[in-house]
């Protein structure tokens, strides 16, 4: 895969520790220097080496030059730069809008064919609002840019979170919105495109033969025939019925206590879970180490690590950096498979 496009690294919140745990990602894999190219402030990227002992910078003028640099190096493309770095562990407008700037650069040159993948590394939802950017997370302002890309309204590009690490996968009906609205994106609408994205994903883009999909109902033991609500006689199990229909092998509603383990024993690949916090507690507290977030439906492959700006250890040179290095394994797996079974829409 050698003749493969970098992946981008984005360099995330300045003020967290997306850049010393990509500086501590070269240090520990020099056999991907060549293999990408972080976006971001040089200041930043420099700042961050330093806590982790000091790694070389190799300054790139774009992703077309990453194939030359030396293993252990960093490889940075310097396309946003910071007036004045922000101090370790504190909200900024200044970083949030930088972050943005490097997602934004990232996904047009995937979009264009320049780099194969764009990881991620953590910022700031609050910077990012202070900003003024429209956008809560990462995942809503890649399909912003992918749907402005592609010349269609983002109602045309649906996306979806996944969360994954070794033993668990979750994908999400809905995102970054108060839980009462949660509540209300339990539609059919929401779960047929749900369903039908997360089928894609492992059959059409990763080539798996097949994926077995549970859903997970909303209510306490999944309503329990409508005596703790009507969600799942109303909403889901239709769904499920018409995703068995098409094809896809959908399971449920599941009692949403119980689905997890069931998955994480084996009887199901990937577990559809009805709310942010529903789908993310139980693979974040398998531990953060391992967990990676994928975005999928996006026209390129998109990972993150599954950890935030953790502003409370930033600088300290004391953050783990193996989910960063998870979100760039599962990328370059998805760039090979991608490569080696183009999907067929
Ligand atoms: N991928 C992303 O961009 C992403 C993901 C999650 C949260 N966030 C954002 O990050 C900010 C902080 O969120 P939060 O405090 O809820 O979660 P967090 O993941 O930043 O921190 C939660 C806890 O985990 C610890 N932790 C996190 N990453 C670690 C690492 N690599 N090594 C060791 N310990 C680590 C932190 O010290 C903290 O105790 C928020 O603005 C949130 O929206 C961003
Ligand atoms: N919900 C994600 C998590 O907790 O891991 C996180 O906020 C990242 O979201 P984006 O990838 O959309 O920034």
């Amino acid at each position: 895969m050698a003749d493969l496009p970098p992946i981008a690294i984005t360099m995330g919140d300045a003020a967290g520790i997306g850049p010393e745990l990509i500086a501590r990602v070269f240090q520990r894999h020099p056999e991907w220097s060549a293999r990408c190219v972080v976006i971001g402030d040089l200041a930043a990227l420099r700042r961050g080496a330093a806590v982790v002992g000091g790694v070389p910078i190799a300054e790139l003028g774009g992703p077309a030059e990453a194939a030359a640099v030396p293993p252990g190096a960093l490889p940075l493309w310097p396309a946003v730069s910071l007036a004045a770095l922000p101090p370790w562990g504190r909200v900024s407008a200044a970083a949030g809008r930088a972050a943005a700037e490097a997602v934004e650069l990232a996904a047009e040159a995937a979009l264009r064919g320049e780099v194969a993948a764009v990881v991620t590394a953590p910022l700031a939802k609050a910077a990012l609002a202070a900003a003024g950017i429209a956008f809560p997370g990462h995942t809503e302002l890649l399909q912003a840019v992918a749907a402005r890309h592609l010349g269609v309204g983002v109602e045309r590009l649906p996306v979806r979170m996944m969360l994954s690490n070794r033993e668990l996968r979750t994908v999400l009906v809905s995102i970054h919105v108060p839980l009462r609205r949660a509540l209300e994106l339990v539609t059919p609408a929401n779960l047929d495109e749900t369903l039908r994205i997360t089928h894609a994903h492992f059959t059409r883009v990763l080539g798996w033969p097949a994926c077995r999909i549970a859903v997970a109902g909303l209510n306490p033991h999944a309503g329990e025939d409508g005596l703790f609500g009507r969600e799942e006689l109303d909403v889901i199990a239709p769904a499920v019925a018409r995703a068995r229909a098409a094809g896809i092998d959908a399971h449920g509603p599941l009692p949403p206590d119980t689905v997890f383990m069931r998955a994480r024993q084996g009887e199901f690949d990937v577990v559809i879970a009805q709310y942010h916090d529903q789908g993310l507690i139980p693979v974040k507290y398998l531990g953060l180490a391992e967990g990676v977030n994928t975005t999928l439906g996006l026209p390129f492959v998109r990972t993150s690590p599954d950890h935030g700006t953790a502003f409370d250890l930033a600088g300290s040179g004391r953050a783990d950096p193996s989910s960063l290095e998870a979100a760039i394994q599962a990328a370059l797996q998805a760039v090979s498979a991608r490569a080696a079974a183009p999907p067929s829409g």
